[in-house]
């Protein structure tokens, strides 16, 4: 660690501190998360989830670990250095951001995550402040709870923040997939565009409240696996219609609309893969820049990633903790209309700091 110089703690998660440094024979600016818990051996580190999923991992939209460092028992993470996250852009914005600029954030998470789920991989923790931002490139961060898509159940940790949590995870589903993801997308993307998160639940069984109240609730069409999950724990959903997201979300496009839609749909398996996602007319204006021609600027068009894995990523199964009862449902809840403007950013914390250098932009998006 001598060879670092730590500037400055920029987030502070639940597993560990992140400091912006410098690696001080380069100048090289980095990230160093320092591990809360202790490690004693390096067995212990390597078999970590976050090693192991971001060792295999080299996409641009995925932020680089460059360096493990096990020092006097303590576990340090060097990551390449991004400025900001998602959610601190969101959080002091004044004006809506442009759709240009969302569409271009989400072609390019939706690029890493099709890499990500197609290695076999689903991060299950998506969220703004996972998302990192260096100018007009966007990374993701925080593997910390990423699962193998074929690694065995049944498990038992908390997964994945509230109001970025898919129905099937809060249903305590056995069984769910990289499509966990796809719902985090669709409400980070609801957000970008309200400023606003889009299921703000105060507790579990009010995220649900909260998804039936803006998507309407289940029934046998939209979700019949759904239905059985409820009744093995024997949770009735709340009765809503629903609403059109357009009358949520009056700034979004036709398309960008069509695509939060199906993002956030009931059944895991009506939502698009990431790799089908980014065929969406929605991103019909976004342009991939191979590797080889970043430098020039010509771009050629998009989809490396047809032919992504779906099927084998369905087949996961997974337990789940925390508890849904229909008593906890929050009885002073607002009318749907009102759900998109009454987050907060209460459970956030976060204070990070301009500095750094950006990556080639690899994924361009034309108005
Ligand atoms: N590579 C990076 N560059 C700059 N800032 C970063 C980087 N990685 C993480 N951060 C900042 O630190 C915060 C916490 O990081 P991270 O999410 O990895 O920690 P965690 O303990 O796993 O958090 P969580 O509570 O979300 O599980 C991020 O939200 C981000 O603001």
């Amino acid at each position: 660690m001598e060879r670092y110089k730590l500037i400055k703690e920029v987030g502070d998660g639940t597993f560990g501190s992140v400091w912006r440094a410098i690696n001080k024979q380069t100048g090289e600016v980095v990230a160093i998360k320092k591990m809360k818990k202790r490690y004693y051996s390096w067995e212990e580190c390597v078999s970590l989830r976050e090693v192991k999923s971001l060792r295999r991992m080299n996409h641009l939209n995925i932020v680089k670990l460059k360096e493990v460092i096990r020092e006097s028992d303590i576990l340090y993470f060097v990551f390449e250095y991004m400025e900001y996250n998602l959610y601190q852009l969101i959080k002091d914005k004044e004006k809506l951001f442009p759709e240009a600029d969302i569409r271009n954030w989400c072609f390019q998470v939706f690029q890493g995550l099709a890499y990500m789920h197609q290695r076999g991989y689903f991060h299950r923790d998506l969220k703004p402040e996972n998302l990192l931002v260096t100018k007009d490139v966007i990374k993701i961060a925080d593997f910390g709870l990423a699962r193998e898509i074929d690694s065995q159940p049944p498990y038992t940790e908390y997964v994945s923040t509230r109001w970025y949590r898919a129905p099937e995870v809060l249903l305590q589903s056995y069984l769910y997939s990289s499509k966990v993801d796809m719902w985090a997308m669709g409400a980070i993307m609801a957000e970008l565009f309200t400023l606003r998160p889009l299921f703000p639940g105060v507790s579990e069984a009010d995220e649900i409240y909260k998804i039936c109240s803006v998507i309407g609730s289940p029934t046998k069409d939209s979700w019949a696996d759904g239905l059985h999950l409820a009744r093995d724990i024997n949770y009735q959903f709340p009765q809503f219609a629903g609403v059109h997201l357009s009358t949520l979300i009056p700034s979004a496009s036709e398309s960008a609309i069509s695509l939060m839609t199906s993002l956030c749909s009931w059944d895991p398996s009506k939502r698009p893969t990431a790799a089908e996602a980014l065929q969406h007319p929605f991103f019909q204006s976004c342009y991939y820049v191979p590797p080889s021609l970043r430098s020039r600027s010509t771009v050629a068009r998009t989809p490396p990633f047809a032919g992504a894995r779906g099927a084998s990523e369905q087949q996961c199964a997974r337990k789940l903790s925390g508890t849904l009862s229909n008593s906890k449902i929050s009885s002073n809840f607002p009318s749907p209309k009102l759900h998109a403007s009454m987050g907060t950013g209460v459970q956030r914390k976060l204070d990070m700091v301009n500095q750094v250098s950006a990556d080639a932009y690899s994924f361009i998006c034309f108005i």
